[in-house]
Parts: C-alpha cells; structure tokens; sequence
C-alpha cells in the first residue's frame, strides 16, 4: 500500500524530468567534523515547471542550487544522483560540467560571479556570451535575442549600445540577468533575486518569472525568504529545515494546508512579520555538524511526540499529494500504523523554558 503512495513523482509522469536529483547530499569539511548541510534532498522538475525553495537562514538552500550547477566551492563534497535531461551530471568531467553549465544550466545569483567589463559596450556583452556557445551566431540574431531579454527585464532598447557605467546599480543587475537567459538555459537556478533586485517590485519580478516559463520553458528552482513571491510564481514549493526537505508539493495545497509543523510556524511567522524575515520561530535551528536525533525539528516542534526524539521520520505522500516527513503528518493520516501509545504520547522537553527561570 505504502508503494502506491511512494512511487516518485516522475514515474507518473508522461513528460520526463529536466532535473532529477535523488538523495543528494552536500557536506562541508569544518574542523568539528563535516556540516552536513544537504541531507538526502529529493525532487525532480519538469520542463518549464518553478519550485519554489524556502526554509531558515542556513538551512541549505543556496548549497543545494549551486551543488546542482556543480559550482560548490572547494573542500564540499556531494553524492547522490543527479540527472539533467536524462544524464548524469556527476558523472561528467568537470570541463564537460563547465560547458553545460554556460549554455544550457544557469544562474542567478544573490551576488553575481560575473563582472560586467567596463570597456565593453552592452552590445558586445551579449555578443561575447553569445558567440562562446553558438560560435555561427550573426550580429541581427545576437541583436535580436539580446533585445528580447532586455525587453524582459525592462530595460530599453535604446541602451543597447551604451557601457556599463551608464547604468544605475539596480539596471546592472537585470542586466547581468538579462546575459544568463540570452542563452536560453533549460534549468536555473535564482537565488535570492529579491534582495538583488530590490529595485524591482514584487509583480515585476513575478511578471519576469512568467514570462521566462512560457517564453523559454525554463525550468527554475527558486531559492527566496519572500513567501508572497513563492505563492505567486511557483508550482511547487518545497520546504527545507536543517539539510532536508521537510514538505514538498503543489504550492497551494502546500500554503493553503500545511502538513508539517515547521511549514505551519514558517508561514505564520511570516504572516505576523510580512517581509522582514523568517527567524522569529522560537529557539534556533540546529548544528549541522551534530542534528538532533530522530526528527531535526522535534526541540522546536510544538507537535513533538515521544517518537520524534528518536527515530527519524521518512517522507510520505499525504492525501491531498503533498509528500510530508513527519511523525504526527504520518499518525493523523494513517502512515504510521505500527506506532505505539507510549510512542505517540507528546514529548517531555528537559529544558527548562526562560518563562520559568524568570
Ligand atoms: N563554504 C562553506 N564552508 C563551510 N560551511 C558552509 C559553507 N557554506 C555554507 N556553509 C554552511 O552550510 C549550511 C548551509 O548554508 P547555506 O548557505 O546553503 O544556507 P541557506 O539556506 O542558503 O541560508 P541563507 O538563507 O542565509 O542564504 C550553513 O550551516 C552554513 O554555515
Ligand atoms: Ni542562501
């Protein structure tokens, strides 16, 4: 009965994943020991599909982007299995990687990697871009790609032709923007556009990412704090505490009934703190040197049962489709039935709360 439940998601589906990643793990050497930042991650994305990823500060959201566009910086490893169209991307050689990543995987980042140079004009940006993966490309094609994603991300045609420095600081990075998507990536991965983009508004950003599916059927995992940006652009979210994704599925069924209860006390310390952040969860998440046994989140879980202290929880389709890893998500939907009363019985924390010190 279970494997009804379990079968992945791609292999219901008649169109085939852009992006399969299965069980990836990504851990950084410390001296205390590896930070197992990426735990055992799981989802696939279809052609022109957005998921949205959100979770706390830390919790492995831009390891996990850049892990899948193998751009972790030295000393992280990371395994599992990792499919892009089919094939295997830890497999490749890094110069082979390197390749894909140009032309067909890109990415937006919080802080863009690349400079613009000062000396070159707009126009010879996108040339040069161009030309690296398209080496036939002509100068009216260049022209007219390079206009089309200008328009996208609203800056006139009438720049085309100007420098960098001519550009206010906001413009730059639409720009910059603007030069990933003149290749017509099929995966990309934008981290924290918001805070980048802080000169557009929230719809414009949106009106962006719309036009991106449907005009280039980019596939996009979007990593962003803003929840509002998340319910109005995804498909999917999915929802990540300490290395792991904690509740995953369709964006309304995820927002509108929330399964876990870190889901539930994110979106309602949003709803209480609207933009300014997601860390007034009470207590801290945890250290990824050394996570809680059984659950990662059962020392903050107001749900907390005898079971979350001790044995790890395993991800679950719930009935509305949502796959959920949780002890309670599991009992209240008749996942779990071998659990028994001193089991489910709700936890007795040893701490002592600041209230009673007081
Ligand atoms: N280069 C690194 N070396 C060691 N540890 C790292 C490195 N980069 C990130 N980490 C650790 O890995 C964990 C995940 O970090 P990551 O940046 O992926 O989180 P995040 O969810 O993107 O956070 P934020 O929302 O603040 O961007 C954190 O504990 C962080 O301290
Ligand atoms: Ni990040």
């Amino acid at each position: 009965m279970t494997e009804l439940y379990d079968a992945p998601v791609a292999a219901r589906d008649d169109n085939a994943p852009v992006i399969d990643a299965q069980d990836i793990r990504i851990w950084y050497g410390s001296e205390r020991g590896p930070v197992k930042a990426v735990d055992g991650v799981s989802f696939s994305l279809r052609k022109g599909e957005i998921l949205g990823l959100v979770g706390e500060s830390g919790c492995g959201k831009s390891t996990i982007g850049r892990g899948l566009l193998g751009l972790l910086p030295p000393g992280a490893e990371m395994d599992g299995a990792l499919r892009f169209k089919g094939e295997d991307l830890l497999a490749l050689p890094k110069k082979e990687m390197f390749a894909k990543r140009g032309a067909e995987l890109g990415m937006i980042f919080q802080e863009p990697l690349t400079r613009l140079n000062p000396l070159m004009r707009i126009s010879e940006h996108f040339e040069e871009t161009l030309r690296t993966h398209e080496k036939s490309i002509g100068k009216e094609e260049i022209q007219r790609r390079a206009l089309e994603v200008l328009r996208l991300m609203g800056i006139p045609p009438t720049r085309y032709r100007s420098y960098p420095h001519e550009f206010s600081g906001g413009m730059r990075q639409r720009l910059m923007i603007a030069l990933a998507l003149v290749l017509r990536p099929a995966f990309v991965v934008a981290d924290e556009p918001t805070t980048a983009l802080d000169v557009l508004v929230e719809a414009q950003i949106i009106r962006i990412l719309h036009s991106l599916r449907s005009e280039f059927e980019t596939s996009l995992l979007l990593i962003t704090h803003n929840l509002g940006i998340i319910a109005e652009a995804c498909d999917r979210v999915a929802v990540m505490y300490a290395g792991e994704i904690v509740e995953i599925g369709d964006a309304r069924e995820v927002f509108s009934d929330p399964q876990h209860p870190y889901t539930r006390e994110l979106l309602r310390s949003t709803i209480s703190l609207s933009t300014t952040g997601l860390n007034f969860i009470p207590g801290a998440p945890p250290d990824l040197v050394n996570p809680p046994t059984g659950c990662h989140f059962h020392p903050r879980c107001p749900d907390a049962m005898n079971i979350c202290a001790t044995r790890h929880p395993v991800q679950h389709a719930m009935p509305n489709g949502t796959r959920v890893q949780c002890w309670a998500a599991d009992l209240a939907h008749g996942r779990a039935p071998d659990l028994t009363e001193d089991d489910t019985a709700p936890l007795v924390r040893e701490e002592i709360s600041v209230a009673d010190e007081a």
